[in-house]
């Protein structure tokens, strides 16, 4: 099997385990994020890769071979780590060629991959700076370059962009996009802002507290997500989660019933419902099926190109991203009628966090 495939891995420390019988697969020429809120344990998997841990259980393969069987530096796989730490008294150049430094690779051949990586990320004019006359976003991208330099047929990224503002964010996650597409490479890229996760992933993989949680194509993973962590975790505004319990064969929530096939899911359930999925109703209007109620609006977030209502219910805040024209004219204090469709709704075992079988979810 071609690309990076995890079989079965767990990792602990100390007798607690941070990684709990991990296994997926990079397809080869693919980019695969991995998102996971702080802790999850994303850097511990990328370091099990390039060999800076070593698994307790389990299999890493990079195009049908052990990983366990090669020495860490002699991998190929190139490592952009979290805390890219560029030696502070070296120049870009340096810093960018120290790893070829340490293979001893001939002069010639270091300015020139040098140069190559500096081109593709755009940074040559940078080459004699040292890292102090650097922005935040210029040192990422010397970072980025360091890792990318290895001949390598996959590359880990652990949070490349963390710290920096979301325009540069946006460009610099274009450009790794591109850049991937030019090394024609298989990219594992770990972050924690489901944002980024959604922006960037072909394949979206969740990891939460040392379990994978989701493992899919990013959109599918956000409409129809595999487990309640990743229903909450995938996407911002926040999902809203509205317990519920099972009676008979529907599941009764403050807001309303609704039907729910007989499974082995227990009576604890939560249903799954995405801001967007909220509808505000014009006034005199009631829900006719589904989910819904009367809100009072606590807080309007005007985010430019669309507002986050925050929305009370007795024992409960529903943040809501509705359509444009139903907020035109609305205001905090007011008293507003809203629809939740049942149709598109994600319902799971509260207790195992999976979905309730068949139910509401799509
Ligand atoms: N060498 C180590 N010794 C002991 N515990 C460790 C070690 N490395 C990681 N851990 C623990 O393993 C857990 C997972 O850490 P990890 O750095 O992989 O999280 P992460 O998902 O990358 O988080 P972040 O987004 O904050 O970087 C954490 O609880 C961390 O404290």
């Amino acid at each position: 099997m071609s690309g990076i495939v995890v079989r079965g891995v767990s990792k602990s420390f100390k007798g607690r385990r941070v990684l709990d019988d991990i296994s997926f697969i990079v397809p080869p020429d693919s980019l695969c994020v991995l998102c996971g809120p702080p802790h999850a344990g994303k850097s511990v998997l990328l370091r099990l890769l390039v060999g800076l841990e070593t698994p307790d259980a389990g299999a890493l393969l990079l195009d049908g071979l052990p990983l366990e069987r090669i020495e860490p530096g002699d991998r190929p796989i190139g490592y952009v780590p979290q805390s890219f730490a560029l030696f502070p008294h070296l120049s870009v150049f340096d810093n960018i060629a120290y790893p070829l430094r340490m293979q001893r690779a001939a002069p010639g051949e270091i300015t020139r991959r040098v140069d190559e990586a500096a081109t593709l990320l755009r940074i040559t004019r940078l080459l004699a700076k040292l890292p102090s006359q650097l922005s935040g976003g210029e040192k990422q991208r010397v970072a980025i370059a360091r890792g990318m330099l290895k001949r390598a047929r996959a590359f880990v990224l652990d949070d490349p962009l963390v710290g920096l503002d979301f325009k540069l964010r946006e460009a610099l996650m274009d450009e790794l996009k591109d850049l991937r597409a030019v090394l024609g490479a298989t990219f594992l890229y770990a972050t924690s802002d489901s944002l980024e996760a959604l922006a960037m992933a072909d394949r979206l993989l969740v990891l939460d507290a040392g379990r994978l949680v989701a493992d899919g194509d990013a959109d599918a993973v956000y409409h129809a997500p595999p487990h309640l962590r990743a229903a909450e975790l995938i996407g911002f505004p926040r999902c809203n989660v509205l317990p519920g319990r099972r009676e008979g064969g529907a599941c009764v929530t403050s807001l309303g019933t609704l039907p729910v096939p007989e499974s082995g899911a227990g009576d604890a359930l939560s249903v799954a419902v995405r801001p967007e999925q909220i509808m505000l109703l014009p006034p005199g209007m009631q829900p006719v099926r589904g989910l819904g109620g009367v809100a009072r609006v606590g807080l309007i977030e005007n985010l430019g190109a669309e507002s986050v209502v925050y929305l009370d219910v007795p024992g409960l805040r529903l943040v809501a991203v509705p359509a444009n024209d139903a907020i035109a004219g609305l205001e905090v204090g007011q008293e507003v009628s809203f629809a939740i469709p049942s149709a598109e709704l994600a319902m799971f075992d509260t207790a195992t966090g999976r979905p309730a079988a068949g139910g509401a979810s799509r």
